[in-house]
Protein backbone atom coordinates (compact mmCIF):
# COMPACT_ATOMS: atom_id res chain seq x y z
CA UNK A 1 0.00 0.00 0.00
CA UNK A 2 0.46 3.61 -0.64
CA UNK A 3 2.80 4.73 2.97
CA UNK A 4 0.52 8.39 2.38
CA UNK A 5 -2.49 6.67 1.72
CA UNK A 6 -4.76 4.48 3.90
CA UNK A 7 -8.11 4.69 2.33
CA UNK A 8 -7.66 2.07 -0.42
CA UNK A 9 -7.51 -0.24 1.90
CA UNK A 10 -8.81 -3.75 0.81
CA UNK A 11 -8.44 -6.64 3.84
CA UNK A 12 -8.43 -5.21 7.59
CA UNK A 13 -7.62 -6.69 11.08
CA UNK A 14 -9.72 -4.58 13.47
CA UNK A 15 -8.82 -5.41 17.33
CA UNK A 16 -11.85 -4.32 20.32
CA UNK A 17 -10.56 -3.96 23.31
CA UNK A 18 -12.08 -5.79 26.50
CA UNK A 19 -13.30 -2.37 27.51
CA UNK A 20 -15.70 -2.47 24.58
CA UNK A 21 -16.97 -5.60 24.67
CA UNK A 22 -17.44 -5.24 28.69
CA UNK A 23 -18.27 -1.77 29.66
CA UNK A 24 -18.81 -2.60 32.89
CA UNK A 25 -16.31 -4.58 33.45
CA UNK A 26 -18.21 -8.02 33.44
CA UNK A 27 -20.32 -10.22 31.05
CA UNK A 28 -20.97 -8.58 27.50
CA UNK A 29 -22.97 -6.26 25.92
CA UNK A 30 -23.79 -4.98 22.49
CA UNK A 31 -23.78 -1.39 22.89
CA UNK A 32 -19.95 -0.65 21.50
CA UNK A 33 -20.40 -3.08 18.91
CA UNK A 34 -23.02 -2.01 16.74
CA UNK A 35 -21.38 0.55 15.24
CA UNK A 36 -18.33 -1.38 15.06
CA UNK A 37 -20.70 -4.32 13.30
CA UNK A 38 -22.03 -2.25 11.02
CA UNK A 39 -18.76 -0.62 9.57
CA UNK A 40 -17.63 -4.13 8.84
CA UNK A 41 -21.07 -5.39 7.16
CA UNK A 42 -20.67 -2.07 4.98
CA UNK A 43 -16.95 -2.94 4.60
CA UNK A 44 -17.96 -6.46 3.58
CA UNK A 45 -21.07 -4.91 1.38
CA UNK A 46 -17.71 -3.39 -0.46
CA UNK A 47 -15.83 -6.64 -1.11
CA UNK A 48 -13.60 -5.73 1.79
CA UNK A 49 -12.23 -8.58 3.77
CA UNK A 50 -12.40 -8.29 7.71
CA UNK A 51 -11.01 -10.70 10.59
CA UNK A 52 -11.37 -9.53 14.10
CA UNK A 53 -9.72 -10.13 17.07
CA UNK A 54 -11.49 -9.78 19.83
CA UNK A 55 -10.86 -9.04 23.77
CA UNK A 56 -13.24 -9.55 26.66
CA UNK A 57 -13.54 -13.49 27.43
CA UNK A 58 -11.97 -12.87 30.74
CA UNK A 59 -14.60 -9.89 31.57
CA UNK A 60 -17.35 -11.83 30.05
CA UNK A 61 -17.08 -14.86 32.64
CA UNK A 62 -16.17 -12.69 35.80
CA UNK A 63 -18.79 -13.06 37.34
CA UNK A 64 -19.20 -16.91 37.44
CA UNK A 65 -16.01 -17.71 39.27
CA UNK A 66 -15.79 -17.35 42.99
CA UNK A 67 -12.26 -15.71 43.38
CA UNK A 68 -11.66 -16.60 46.95
CA UNK A 69 -7.66 -14.16 46.89
CA UNK A 70 -7.94 -10.69 46.86
CA UNK A 71 -6.17 -10.60 43.29
CA UNK A 72 -7.62 -12.94 40.81
CA UNK A 73 -5.05 -15.75 40.23
CA UNK A 74 -4.45 -17.45 36.90
CA UNK A 75 -6.62 -20.78 37.48
CA UNK A 76 -9.80 -18.44 38.14
CA UNK A 77 -8.54 -16.05 34.95
CA UNK A 78 -8.26 -19.00 32.52
CA UNK A 79 -11.94 -20.15 34.13
CA UNK A 80 -13.45 -16.86 33.32
CA UNK A 81 -12.00 -17.30 29.72
CA UNK A 82 -13.42 -20.56 29.13
CA UNK A 83 -17.09 -19.53 30.12
CA UNK A 84 -16.67 -15.78 28.69
CA UNK A 85 -15.19 -16.98 25.14
CA UNK A 86 -18.56 -18.58 24.08
CA UNK A 87 -20.83 -15.29 25.57
CA UNK A 88 -18.15 -12.83 23.32
CA UNK A 89 -18.64 -15.00 20.67
CA UNK A 90 -22.45 -15.24 20.37
CA UNK A 91 -22.73 -11.42 20.72
CA UNK A 92 -20.56 -10.55 18.32
CA UNK A 93 -22.63 -13.55 16.09
CA UNK A 94 -26.01 -11.67 16.75
CA UNK A 95 -25.13 -8.90 14.52
CA UNK A 96 -24.32 -10.30 11.55
CA UNK A 97 -26.09 -12.70 8.98
CA UNK A 98 -23.02 -14.70 7.86
CA UNK A 99 -21.17 -17.50 10.43
CA UNK A 100 -18.41 -15.83 12.35
CA UNK A 101 -15.40 -18.49 13.09
CA UNK A 102 -13.84 -18.84 16.31
CA UNK A 103 -10.12 -19.16 16.27
CA UNK A 104 -8.07 -19.74 19.65
CA UNK A 105 -4.60 -18.81 18.96
CA UNK A 106 -1.31 -18.94 21.74
CA UNK A 107 2.36 -17.71 20.97
CA UNK A 108 3.59 -21.45 20.92
CA UNK A 109 1.12 -21.83 18.00
CA UNK A 110 2.44 -18.67 16.07
CA UNK A 111 6.12 -19.55 16.36
CA UNK A 112 6.10 -23.46 14.81
CA UNK A 113 6.03 -22.34 10.89
CA UNK A 114 4.26 -25.76 10.21
CA UNK A 115 0.95 -24.58 12.61
CA UNK A 116 1.82 -21.25 11.37
CA UNK A 117 1.19 -21.93 8.04
CA UNK A 118 -1.75 -23.45 8.65
CA UNK A 119 -3.51 -20.61 11.01
CA UNK A 120 -2.94 -18.44 7.58
CA UNK A 121 -4.60 -21.37 5.32
CA UNK A 122 -7.42 -21.13 7.66
CA UNK A 123 -8.13 -17.94 7.83
CA UNK A 124 -7.80 -17.63 4.02
CA UNK A 125 -10.62 -20.51 3.41
CA UNK A 126 -13.24 -18.69 5.71
CA UNK A 127 -12.80 -15.22 3.97
CA UNK A 128 -13.29 -17.28 0.54
CA UNK A 129 -16.09 -18.78 2.16
CA UNK A 130 -17.45 -14.94 3.26
CA UNK A 131 -17.32 -15.93 6.88
CA UNK A 132 -15.80 -13.71 10.02
CA UNK A 133 -12.63 -14.95 11.95
CA UNK A 134 -12.58 -14.08 15.22
CA UNK A 135 -9.80 -14.87 16.67
CA UNK A 136 -8.24 -14.39 20.54
CA UNK A 137 -5.94 -15.91 22.68
CA UNK A 138 -6.36 -19.63 23.58
CA UNK A 139 -6.27 -17.78 27.44
CA UNK A 140 -7.42 -21.15 29.00
CA UNK A 141 -3.90 -23.22 27.93
CA UNK A 142 -1.58 -20.27 26.87
CA UNK A 143 1.26 -20.85 29.69
CA UNK A 144 3.24 -17.93 30.50
CA UNK A 145 6.60 -18.84 27.69
CA UNK A 146 3.41 -19.62 25.47
CA UNK A 147 0.87 -16.59 25.47
CA UNK A 148 1.70 -13.65 23.61
CA UNK A 149 0.00 -11.93 26.72
CA UNK A 150 -1.89 -9.53 24.52
CA UNK A 151 -4.52 -8.95 22.03
CA UNK A 152 -2.22 -5.88 20.48
CA UNK A 153 0.63 -7.57 19.55
CA UNK A 154 -1.79 -10.47 18.79
CA UNK A 155 -3.93 -8.53 16.19
CA UNK A 156 -0.46 -7.39 15.01
CA UNK A 157 0.65 -10.89 14.70
CA UNK A 158 -2.51 -11.78 12.94
CA UNK A 159 -2.29 -8.86 10.39
CA UNK A 160 1.14 -10.32 9.12
CA UNK A 161 -0.05 -13.61 8.95
CA UNK A 162 -2.90 -12.71 6.84
CA UNK A 163 -1.19 -10.18 4.60
CA UNK A 164 -3.23 -7.54 6.45
CA UNK A 165 -3.45 -3.81 4.45
CA UNK A 166 -4.46 -2.01 7.46
CA UNK A 167 -4.75 -2.60 11.41
CA UNK A 168 -7.31 -0.72 13.64
CA UNK A 169 -7.29 -0.64 17.22
CA UNK A 170 -10.14 -0.19 19.10
CA UNK A 171 -9.47 1.07 22.58
CA UNK A 172 -11.65 3.58 24.93
CA UNK A 173 -9.46 5.78 24.16
CA UNK A 174 -9.45 8.49 21.21
CA UNK A 175 -5.87 7.32 20.07
CA UNK A 176 -2.34 8.43 21.40
CA UNK A 177 -2.01 11.22 23.58
CA UNK A 178 1.62 13.11 24.45
CA UNK A 179 0.66 11.55 28.12
CA UNK A 180 -2.43 9.13 29.55
CA UNK A 181 -5.52 11.37 29.61
CA UNK A 182 -6.85 9.55 32.50
CA UNK A 183 -4.12 10.76 34.64
CA UNK A 184 -2.82 13.91 32.64
CA UNK A 185 -6.17 15.51 31.53
CA UNK A 186 -4.27 18.12 29.57
CA UNK A 187 -2.62 15.87 27.26
CA UNK A 188 -2.84 16.50 23.70
CA UNK A 189 -4.13 14.04 21.06
CA UNK A 190 -1.50 13.20 18.11
CA UNK A 191 -3.39 12.03 15.27
CA UNK A 192 -0.28 11.16 12.62
CA UNK A 193 2.35 9.47 13.79
CA UNK A 194 5.67 8.71 11.46
CA UNK A 195 7.62 6.41 13.14
CA UNK A 196 7.33 4.97 16.34
CA UNK A 197 10.71 5.78 17.76
CA UNK A 198 12.27 6.04 21.72
CA UNK A 199 10.68 9.52 21.87
CA UNK A 200 6.92 8.20 20.91
CA UNK A 201 7.45 4.91 23.31
CA UNK A 202 8.26 7.64 26.25
CA UNK A 203 4.71 8.74 26.08
CA UNK A 204 3.03 5.66 26.71
CA UNK A 205 1.65 4.59 30.02
CA UNK A 206 -0.29 1.39 30.66
CA UNK A 207 -3.88 0.24 31.23
CA UNK A 208 -5.59 1.90 34.35
CA UNK A 209 -8.42 -0.83 33.61
CA UNK A 210 -8.09 -3.84 35.56
CA UNK A 211 -10.15 -5.73 32.97
CA UNK A 212 -7.59 -4.93 30.10
CA UNK A 213 -3.42 -5.57 29.26
CA UNK A 214 -0.67 -3.26 28.04
CA UNK A 215 -2.17 0.11 27.79
CA UNK A 216 -0.72 1.86 25.40
CA UNK A 217 2.31 0.25 25.28
CA UNK A 218 1.51 -2.73 23.73
CA UNK A 219 -0.52 -1.13 21.27
CA UNK A 220 3.07 1.12 20.19
CA UNK A 221 4.57 -2.41 20.15
CA UNK A 222 1.59 -3.89 17.80
CA UNK A 223 1.99 -0.57 15.61
CA UNK A 224 5.44 -1.20 15.07
CA UNK A 225 5.15 -4.43 13.88
CA UNK A 226 2.40 -3.97 11.60
CA UNK A 227 3.53 -0.08 10.30
CA UNK A 228 7.31 -1.72 9.21
CA UNK A 229 5.25 -4.21 7.13
CA UNK A 230 3.65 -1.66 5.26
CA UNK A 231 0.61 -1.97 7.08
CA UNK A 232 -1.02 1.24 8.43
CA UNK A 233 -2.33 1.11 11.74
CA UNK A 234 -4.98 3.20 13.65
CA UNK A 235 -5.91 3.85 17.31
CA UNK A 236 -9.61 4.79 17.56
CA UNK A 237 -11.84 5.29 20.02
CA UNK A 238 -14.44 2.17 20.24
CA UNK A 239 -16.82 3.80 22.45
CA UNK A 240 -17.22 7.28 20.11
CA UNK A 241 -20.28 7.11 18.29
CA UNK A 242 -18.98 8.96 14.71
CA UNK A 243 -15.35 6.91 14.59
CA UNK A 244 -16.50 4.23 12.14
CA UNK A 245 -18.80 6.67 10.46
CA UNK A 246 -16.24 8.80 9.56
CA UNK A 247 -13.66 5.97 8.65
CA UNK A 248 -16.72 4.66 6.91
CA UNK A 249 -16.46 7.98 4.91
CA UNK A 250 -12.54 7.56 4.43
CA UNK A 251 -11.63 10.42 7.50
CA UNK A 252 -9.18 10.59 9.66
CA UNK A 253 -10.15 9.41 12.68
CA UNK A 254 -7.90 8.70 16.26
CA UNK A 255 -4.00 8.53 15.27
CA UNK A 256 -2.63 7.35 12.35
CA UNK A 257 0.80 4.88 12.64
CA UNK A 258 1.72 5.50 8.59
CA UNK A 259 2.67 2.35 6.92
CA UNK A 260 6.48 2.30 6.11
CA UNK A 261 7.82 -0.17 3.25
CA UNK A 262 10.00 -2.87 3.86
CA UNK A 263 10.92 -6.15 1.48
CA UNK A 264 11.03 -8.75 4.53
CA UNK A 265 9.37 -11.73 3.00
CA UNK A 266 6.37 -13.65 4.85
CA UNK A 267 9.23 -15.91 6.32
CA UNK A 268 11.43 -12.96 7.25
CA UNK A 269 8.79 -11.38 8.99
CA UNK A 270 7.64 -14.78 10.63
CA UNK A 271 11.28 -14.26 11.94
CA UNK A 272 11.74 -11.16 12.90
CA UNK A 273 8.59 -10.46 14.94
CA UNK A 274 6.92 -14.07 15.49
CA UNK A 275 9.86 -15.62 16.86
CA UNK A 276 11.07 -15.74 20.83
CA UNK A 277 14.97 -16.45 20.64
CA UNK A 278 15.80 -19.82 22.88
CA UNK A 279 19.88 -18.60 22.74
CA UNK A 280 22.00 -16.41 21.20
CA UNK A 281 25.35 -16.29 19.60
CA UNK A 282 27.99 -14.13 19.76
CA UNK A 283 30.04 -13.86 16.38
CA UNK A 284 33.33 -12.06 15.08
CA UNK A 285 34.05 -9.19 13.28
CA UNK A 286 34.60 -11.41 10.11
CA UNK A 287 31.32 -12.77 10.58
CA UNK A 288 29.66 -9.74 10.67
CA UNK A 289 31.09 -7.98 7.70
CA UNK A 290 30.02 -11.76 5.69
CA UNK A 291 26.46 -10.83 7.04
CA UNK A 292 26.26 -7.19 7.27
CA UNK A 293 28.19 -7.06 4.12
CA UNK A 294 27.90 -9.80 1.82
CA UNK A 295 23.93 -11.13 2.79
CA UNK A 296 26.25 -14.50 3.50
CA UNK A 297 25.30 -17.12 5.59
CA UNK A 298 26.80 -17.76 8.70
CA UNK A 299 29.27 -20.24 9.33
CA UNK A 300 31.01 -22.01 12.67
CA UNK A 301 34.62 -20.34 11.46
CA UNK A 302 33.03 -17.17 12.92
CA UNK A 303 30.92 -18.09 15.99
CA UNK A 304 32.73 -17.04 19.01
CA UNK A 305 30.30 -18.37 22.20
CA UNK A 306 26.71 -19.26 22.83
CA UNK A 307 24.36 -18.23 24.97
CA UNK A 308 21.35 -20.03 26.22
CA UNK A 309 20.19 -23.83 25.96
CA UNK A 310 18.73 -24.04 21.89
CA UNK A 311 17.81 -27.25 19.90
CA UNK A 312 18.47 -27.51 16.20
CA UNK A 313 15.78 -25.49 13.95
CA UNK A 314 15.15 -23.04 16.82
CA UNK A 315 15.40 -19.32 16.64
CA UNK A 316 18.77 -17.51 17.87
CA UNK A 317 19.94 -14.02 18.13
CA UNK A 318 23.29 -12.90 16.83
CA UNK A 319 25.66 -10.61 18.72
CA UNK A 320 28.47 -8.67 17.86
CA UNK A 321 30.28 -5.84 20.10
CA UNK A 322 27.11 -6.33 22.63
CA UNK A 323 24.66 -5.42 19.68
CA UNK A 324 21.87 -8.19 18.68
CA UNK A 325 22.13 -7.68 14.72
CA UNK A 326 20.63 -10.60 13.43
CA UNK A 327 18.19 -13.51 14.37
CA UNK A 328 17.88 -16.97 12.57
CA UNK A 329 17.24 -20.44 12.82
CA UNK A 330 20.48 -22.25 13.78
CA UNK A 331 21.13 -25.83 12.22
CA UNK A 332 22.66 -26.73 15.45
CA UNK A 333 22.27 -27.25 18.95
CA UNK A 334 24.25 -25.55 21.31
CA UNK A 335 25.88 -28.05 22.67
CA UNK A 336 26.92 -29.35 18.88
CA UNK A 337 27.86 -25.84 18.23
CA UNK A 338 30.03 -25.55 21.62
CA UNK A 339 31.83 -27.92 20.14
CA UNK A 340 32.35 -26.88 16.65
CA UNK A 341 32.34 -23.26 17.34
CA UNK A 342 35.72 -21.49 15.28
CA UNK A 343 36.20 -24.48 13.34
CA UNK A 344 36.11 -25.37 9.53
CA UNK A 345 32.56 -27.22 8.57
CA UNK A 346 35.23 -29.53 7.18
CA UNK A 347 35.98 -30.93 10.72
CA UNK A 348 32.17 -31.19 11.79
CA UNK A 349 32.52 -35.00 10.85
CA UNK A 350 35.20 -35.63 12.86
CA UNK A 351 33.82 -33.41 15.87
CA UNK A 352 30.68 -34.59 16.11
CA UNK A 353 30.37 -37.71 13.88
CA UNK A 354 28.07 -36.08 11.38
CA UNK A 355 27.54 -33.05 9.53
CA UNK A 356 23.81 -31.65 9.10
CA UNK A 357 24.50 -28.55 7.29
CA UNK A 358 28.20 -26.66 5.79
CA UNK A 359 26.20 -23.21 7.60
CA UNK A 360 25.10 -22.55 11.53
CA UNK A 361 22.65 -20.65 10.13
CA UNK A 362 21.63 -20.53 5.93
CA UNK A 363 21.12 -17.05 4.72
CA UNK A 364 17.41 -17.33 3.42
CA UNK A 365 16.84 -18.42 8.17
CA UNK A 366 18.50 -15.32 8.61
CA UNK A 367 17.04 -11.68 8.92
CA UNK A 368 19.69 -8.62 9.73
CA UNK A 369 18.11 -6.21 12.21
CA UNK A 370 18.44 -2.53 11.23
CA UNK A 371 17.90 -3.62 7.47
N1 LIG B 1 -0.03 8.18 26.02
C1 LIG B 1 -1.23 7.59 26.14
N2 LIG B 1 -2.23 7.93 25.30
C2 LIG B 1 -3.46 7.36 25.40
N3 LIG B 1 -3.77 6.40 26.31
C3 LIG B 1 -2.81 5.99 27.16
C4 LIG B 1 -1.50 6.57 27.12
N4 LIG B 1 -0.74 5.96 28.07
C5 LIG B 1 -1.54 5.06 28.68
N5 LIG B 1 -2.78 5.06 28.15
C6 LIG B 1 -3.89 4.21 28.61
O1 LIG B 1 -4.12 3.15 27.70
C7 LIG B 1 -5.49 2.80 27.82
C8 LIG B 1 -5.91 1.92 26.65
O2 LIG B 1 -5.36 0.65 26.83
P1 LIG B 1 -6.18 -0.56 27.50
O3 LIG B 1 -6.84 -0.11 28.75
O4 LIG B 1 -5.27 -1.73 27.57
O5 LIG B 1 -7.34 -0.77 26.44
P2 LIG B 1 -7.82 -1.99 25.54
O6 LIG B 1 -8.66 -2.85 26.43
O7 LIG B 1 -8.59 -1.31 24.46
O8 LIG B 1 -6.59 -2.71 25.02
C9 LIG B 1 -6.16 4.13 27.88
O9 LIG B 1 -7.46 4.06 28.38
C10 LIG B 1 -5.22 4.95 28.75
O10 LIG B 1 -5.57 4.92 30.10
N1 LIG C 1 -7.47 -12.56 25.83
C1 LIG C 1 -8.00 -11.66 26.83
C2 LIG C 1 -7.73 -10.21 26.47
C3 LIG C 1 -6.31 -9.76 26.62
C4 LIG C 1 -6.13 -8.29 26.22
O1 LIG C 1 -5.15 -7.92 25.58
O2 LIG C 1 -7.14 -7.46 26.61
P1 LIG C 1 -7.30 -5.93 26.06
O3 LIG C 1 -6.16 -5.11 26.59
O4 LIG C 1 -8.61 -5.49 26.58
O5 LIG C 1 -7.27 -6.00 24.58
C5 LIG C 1 -9.51 -11.81 26.95
O6 LIG C 1 -10.16 -12.25 26.00
O7 LIG C 1 -10.05 -11.44 27.98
Amino acid sequence: MNTQDWTGWQRAVIKIGSALIAPNGCEVSGQFILPIAKFINDARAQGKEVILVSSGSVAAGRNEIKCHNQGVTIAEKQAMAAIGQTKMMANWQRFFDVSCAQLLITHGDLRDRRRYVNIKNTIRELLANNIIPIINENDTVATEELKVGDNDNLAALVALICDADILFICSDINGLYNADPKTTPSAELLPIVDEINAAIYALAGDTQNKIATGGMITKLQAAEKTTNNGIHTFIVNGKTENTFSKLSDKEHVGTWFKAVHNKDTAKKQWLKYTLHASGKIVIDEGAKTALLGNGASLLAKGVVSTQGNFIRGEAIDIEYNNEIIARGLSQYSKSELDLIAGKDSAKFESILGFKHKEEIIHRDDLVLFNS
